[in-house]
Protein backbone atom coordinates (compact mmCIF):
# COMPACT_ATOMS: atom_id res chain seq x y z
CA UNK A 1 0.00 0.00 0.00
CA UNK A 2 1.38 3.91 -0.54
CA UNK A 3 2.48 5.38 2.61
CA UNK A 4 2.32 9.18 2.68
CA UNK A 5 5.93 9.71 3.33
CA UNK A 6 6.53 13.41 3.24
CA UNK A 7 3.66 16.35 4.29
CA UNK A 8 4.59 19.22 3.68
CA UNK A 9 2.63 21.63 5.67
CA UNK A 10 2.62 24.48 4.22
CA UNK A 11 1.24 23.08 0.81
CA UNK A 12 -1.81 22.08 2.83
CA UNK A 13 -3.08 25.77 1.86
CA UNK A 14 -3.19 24.54 -1.91
CA UNK A 15 -4.28 21.55 -3.39
CA UNK A 16 -1.76 21.90 -6.04
CA UNK A 17 1.44 23.80 -5.59
CA UNK A 18 4.06 24.11 -8.08
CA UNK A 19 7.68 26.26 -7.59
CA UNK A 20 9.84 26.99 -10.34
CA UNK A 21 8.91 24.39 -12.56
CA UNK A 22 11.04 23.68 -15.58
CA UNK A 23 11.40 21.29 -18.27
CA UNK A 24 14.11 21.00 -21.03
CA UNK A 25 14.02 18.85 -24.18
CA UNK A 26 17.87 18.52 -24.86
CA UNK A 27 18.56 22.28 -25.92
CA UNK A 28 15.19 23.29 -26.21
CA UNK A 29 13.72 24.69 -22.53
CA UNK A 30 10.05 24.30 -22.65
CA UNK A 31 9.16 25.62 -18.86
CA UNK A 32 11.15 28.44 -17.97
CA UNK A 33 10.47 28.90 -14.16
CA UNK A 34 6.58 28.47 -13.17
CA UNK A 35 5.21 29.00 -10.09
CA UNK A 36 1.63 27.91 -9.89
CA UNK A 37 -1.39 27.42 -6.61
CA UNK A 38 -4.22 25.67 -7.02
CA UNK A 39 -6.43 26.13 -3.98
CA UNK A 40 -8.81 23.58 -3.11
CA UNK A 41 -12.56 23.44 -5.31
CA UNK A 42 -11.43 25.50 -7.54
CA UNK A 43 -11.29 25.64 -11.64
CA UNK A 44 -8.11 27.03 -12.92
CA UNK A 45 -8.14 27.02 -16.77
CA UNK A 46 -4.58 27.10 -18.46
CA UNK A 47 -4.61 28.85 -22.17
CA UNK A 48 -2.04 29.92 -24.53
CA UNK A 49 -1.10 29.86 -28.13
CA UNK A 50 0.38 26.63 -29.62
CA UNK A 51 3.59 25.61 -28.31
CA UNK A 52 3.36 27.85 -25.32
CA UNK A 53 3.99 24.57 -22.48
CA UNK A 54 0.20 23.80 -21.79
CA UNK A 55 0.91 20.10 -22.18
CA UNK A 56 3.59 19.90 -21.30
CA UNK A 57 3.28 21.47 -17.52
CA UNK A 58 -0.22 19.73 -16.88
CA UNK A 59 1.73 16.52 -17.53
CA UNK A 60 4.45 17.53 -15.27
CA UNK A 61 1.44 18.53 -12.59
CA UNK A 62 -0.34 15.19 -13.40
CA UNK A 63 2.73 13.02 -12.19
CA UNK A 64 3.13 11.94 -15.98
CA UNK A 65 6.33 13.88 -16.56
CA UNK A 66 9.15 14.97 -14.32
CA UNK A 67 10.03 18.16 -14.11
CA UNK A 68 14.03 19.03 -15.03
CA UNK A 69 14.22 21.41 -11.93
CA UNK A 70 11.54 22.88 -9.39
CA UNK A 71 8.82 21.37 -6.92
CA UNK A 72 5.44 20.43 -6.31
CA UNK A 73 3.13 19.38 -4.02
CA UNK A 74 -0.14 17.80 -4.20
CA UNK A 75 -2.61 17.34 -1.37
CA UNK A 76 0.81 17.93 1.28
CA UNK A 77 2.55 15.78 -1.03
CA UNK A 78 6.36 16.50 -2.10
CA UNK A 79 6.35 14.48 -5.68
CA UNK A 80 9.62 13.89 -5.70
CA UNK A 81 9.46 11.81 -2.87
CA UNK A 82 8.49 9.37 -4.29
CA UNK A 83 10.02 6.22 -5.85
CA UNK A 84 8.37 5.43 -9.90
CA UNK A 85 6.01 2.98 -7.74
CA UNK A 86 4.54 4.96 -5.21
CA UNK A 87 4.63 7.84 -7.99
CA UNK A 88 2.01 5.10 -9.74
CA UNK A 89 -0.15 4.55 -6.95
CA UNK A 90 -0.04 7.96 -5.52
CA UNK A 91 -1.39 8.97 -9.19
CA UNK A 92 -4.04 5.87 -9.47
CA UNK A 93 -5.24 7.18 -6.15
CA UNK A 94 -5.31 11.17 -5.77
CA UNK A 95 -5.59 11.97 -9.43
CA UNK A 96 -7.54 11.83 -12.46
CA UNK A 97 -7.58 12.40 -16.03
CA UNK A 98 -9.66 13.35 -18.75
CA UNK A 99 -7.91 13.72 -22.42
CA UNK A 100 -9.22 15.12 -25.55
CA UNK A 101 -9.63 11.58 -26.88
CA UNK A 102 -11.27 9.85 -24.22
CA UNK A 103 -8.77 6.76 -23.87
CA UNK A 104 -11.37 4.06 -22.68
CA UNK A 105 -10.59 0.59 -23.42
CA UNK A 106 -12.88 -0.33 -26.65
CA UNK A 107 -12.95 -4.11 -25.03
CA UNK A 108 -14.78 -3.50 -21.89
CA UNK A 109 -18.28 -1.47 -21.17
CA UNK A 110 -18.77 1.95 -19.67
CA UNK A 111 -19.24 0.16 -16.29
CA UNK A 112 -16.07 -1.52 -16.21
CA UNK A 113 -13.97 1.32 -17.98
CA UNK A 114 -15.15 3.79 -14.72
CA UNK A 115 -14.29 0.75 -11.90
CA UNK A 116 -10.70 0.03 -13.38
CA UNK A 117 -8.94 2.87 -11.23
CA UNK A 118 -10.61 1.75 -8.60
CA UNK A 119 -9.99 -1.96 -8.64
CA UNK A 120 -6.11 -0.95 -9.47
CA UNK A 121 -6.04 1.14 -6.13
CA UNK A 122 -7.89 -1.92 -4.12
CA UNK A 123 -11.47 -0.97 -3.79
CA UNK A 124 -13.35 -4.16 -3.45
CA UNK A 125 -15.69 -5.25 -6.71
CA UNK A 126 -19.34 -4.79 -5.20
CA UNK A 127 -17.83 -1.20 -3.54
CA UNK A 128 -16.23 0.03 -7.06
CA UNK A 129 -19.23 -0.82 -9.11
CA UNK A 130 -21.77 1.12 -6.69
CA UNK A 131 -20.06 3.86 -6.56
CA UNK A 132 -19.16 3.56 -10.71
CA UNK A 133 -23.12 2.97 -10.95
CA UNK A 134 -23.40 6.02 -8.65
CA UNK A 135 -21.29 8.54 -10.83
CA UNK A 136 -22.69 7.45 -14.29
CA UNK A 137 -26.34 8.08 -12.72
CA UNK A 138 -24.91 11.37 -11.80
CA UNK A 139 -23.45 12.07 -15.28
CA UNK A 140 -26.70 10.92 -16.83
CA UNK A 141 -25.42 8.02 -18.27
CA UNK A 142 -27.42 5.09 -16.17
CA UNK A 143 -28.84 3.57 -19.35
CA UNK A 144 -25.48 3.60 -20.92
CA UNK A 145 -23.58 1.66 -18.38
CA UNK A 146 -23.50 -2.22 -20.63
CA UNK A 147 -22.47 -0.82 -23.76
CA UNK A 148 -18.96 -0.41 -24.77
CA UNK A 149 -17.41 2.63 -26.09
CA UNK A 150 -17.95 2.07 -29.90
CA UNK A 151 -21.80 1.98 -28.83
CA UNK A 152 -21.48 5.55 -27.22
CA UNK A 153 -21.92 8.73 -28.79
CA UNK A 154 -19.02 11.14 -28.36
CA UNK A 155 -20.95 13.20 -25.53
CA UNK A 156 -21.44 10.09 -24.01
CA UNK A 157 -17.54 8.61 -23.85
CA UNK A 158 -16.15 11.72 -22.59
CA UNK A 159 -18.73 11.79 -19.64
CA UNK A 160 -17.62 8.53 -19.01
CA UNK A 161 -14.07 9.05 -18.86
CA UNK A 162 -15.11 12.49 -16.35
CA UNK A 163 -16.28 9.53 -14.75
CA UNK A 164 -13.23 7.21 -14.97
CA UNK A 165 -11.23 10.33 -13.21
CA UNK A 166 -13.64 10.74 -10.25
CA UNK A 167 -13.94 7.28 -9.30
CA UNK A 168 -10.99 7.38 -6.97
CA UNK A 169 -12.25 10.78 -4.99
CA UNK A 170 -8.97 12.43 -6.58
CA UNK A 171 -7.56 15.24 -5.07
CA UNK A 172 -7.35 17.05 -8.41
CA UNK A 173 -8.79 16.16 -12.24
CA UNK A 174 -6.41 17.61 -14.95
CA UNK A 175 -8.13 17.72 -18.24
CA UNK A 176 -6.34 18.25 -21.89
CA UNK A 177 -8.69 20.01 -24.44
CA UNK A 178 -11.54 18.31 -22.61
CA UNK A 179 -13.99 19.79 -25.31
CA UNK A 180 -11.59 19.57 -28.47
CA UNK A 181 -13.06 16.85 -29.68
CA UNK A 182 -17.20 17.42 -29.07
CA UNK A 183 -19.34 19.31 -30.76
CA UNK A 184 -20.69 22.79 -29.38
CA UNK A 185 -23.63 21.07 -27.47
CA UNK A 186 -21.60 18.47 -25.96
CA UNK A 187 -18.80 21.03 -24.91
CA UNK A 188 -21.89 22.97 -23.18
CA UNK A 189 -22.69 19.96 -21.40
CA UNK A 190 -19.33 19.57 -20.38
CA UNK A 191 -18.90 22.96 -18.93
CA UNK A 192 -22.18 22.69 -17.00
CA UNK A 193 -21.12 19.04 -15.41
CA UNK A 194 -17.80 20.62 -14.49
CA UNK A 195 -19.33 23.55 -12.15
CA UNK A 196 -21.65 20.65 -11.17
CA UNK A 197 -18.74 18.69 -9.93
CA UNK A 198 -17.43 21.66 -8.42
CA UNK A 199 -20.29 22.73 -6.66
CA UNK A 200 -21.30 19.56 -5.28
CA UNK A 201 -17.92 17.62 -4.42
CA UNK A 202 -15.86 20.60 -3.90
CA UNK A 203 -14.01 19.10 -7.14
CA UNK A 204 -10.76 20.98 -8.04
CA UNK A 205 -9.82 20.45 -11.79
CA UNK A 206 -7.22 22.03 -13.96
CA UNK A 207 -7.71 22.46 -17.54
CA UNK A 208 -6.03 23.36 -20.70
CA UNK A 209 -8.29 24.43 -23.22
CA UNK A 210 -8.77 26.45 -26.46
CA UNK A 211 -12.10 26.85 -25.87
CA UNK A 212 -12.92 30.55 -24.76
CA UNK A 213 -16.28 29.91 -23.42
CA UNK A 214 -14.83 26.83 -21.12
CA UNK A 215 -12.39 29.02 -19.87
CA UNK A 216 -14.35 31.72 -19.05
CA UNK A 217 -16.50 29.62 -17.20
CA UNK A 218 -13.41 28.83 -14.59
CA UNK A 219 -13.02 30.30 -11.40
CA UNK A 220 -9.35 31.70 -12.89
CA UNK A 221 -7.36 31.60 -16.11
CA UNK A 222 -3.85 31.65 -16.17
CA UNK A 223 -2.76 32.69 -19.44
CA UNK A 224 1.30 30.74 -20.93
CA UNK A 225 3.51 32.69 -23.52
CA UNK A 226 6.68 31.01 -24.43
CA UNK A 227 7.38 28.88 -21.51
CA UNK A 228 6.25 31.17 -18.44
CA UNK A 229 2.98 32.54 -16.69
CA UNK A 230 2.36 35.77 -18.15
CA UNK A 231 -1.35 36.61 -16.36
CA UNK A 232 -3.66 34.75 -13.92
N1 LIG B 1 8.81 15.06 -25.75
C1 LIG B 1 9.17 16.20 -26.34
N2 LIG B 1 10.37 16.30 -26.97
C2 LIG B 1 10.75 17.45 -27.57
N3 LIG B 1 10.01 18.58 -27.59
C3 LIG B 1 8.81 18.52 -26.98
C4 LIG B 1 8.32 17.35 -26.33
N4 LIG B 1 7.10 17.61 -25.81
C5 LIG B 1 6.83 18.89 -26.14
N5 LIG B 1 7.85 19.45 -26.83
C6 LIG B 1 7.92 20.82 -27.34
O1 LIG B 1 7.61 21.68 -26.27
C7 LIG B 1 6.87 22.81 -26.72
C8 LIG B 1 5.60 22.94 -25.90
O2 LIG B 1 4.75 21.86 -26.19
P1 LIG B 1 3.33 21.69 -25.47
O3 LIG B 1 2.67 20.50 -26.06
O4 LIG B 1 3.50 21.73 -24.01
O5 LIG B 1 2.60 23.04 -25.96
P2 LIG B 1 1.09 23.45 -25.85
O6 LIG B 1 1.07 24.84 -25.31
O7 LIG B 1 0.32 22.43 -25.09
O8 LIG B 1 0.67 23.46 -27.37
P3 LIG B 1 -0.73 23.07 -28.10
O9 LIG B 1 -1.70 24.16 -27.72
O10 LIG B 1 -0.38 23.10 -29.55
O11 LIG B 1 -1.13 21.71 -27.62
C9 LIG B 1 6.64 22.59 -28.19
O12 LIG B 1 7.59 23.35 -28.91
C10 LIG B 1 6.87 21.12 -28.39
O13 LIG B 1 7.32 20.83 -29.67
Amino acid sequence: MFHEPVVNRLSYVFMVNGINITRSFGDLQVLKGINIDIHAGEILSIVGASGAGKTTLLQILGTLDKPTGGSICINGIDLSTLNDRQLAQFRNKHIGFVFQFHQLLPEFTALENVMMPALIAGTSRTSAMARSNELLGFLGLSHRTHHKPSQLSGGEKQRVAVARALINDPAVVFADEPSGNLDSHNQEELQVLFRRLREDFHQTFVIVTHDAHLATLSDRVVHMRDGLIVEG
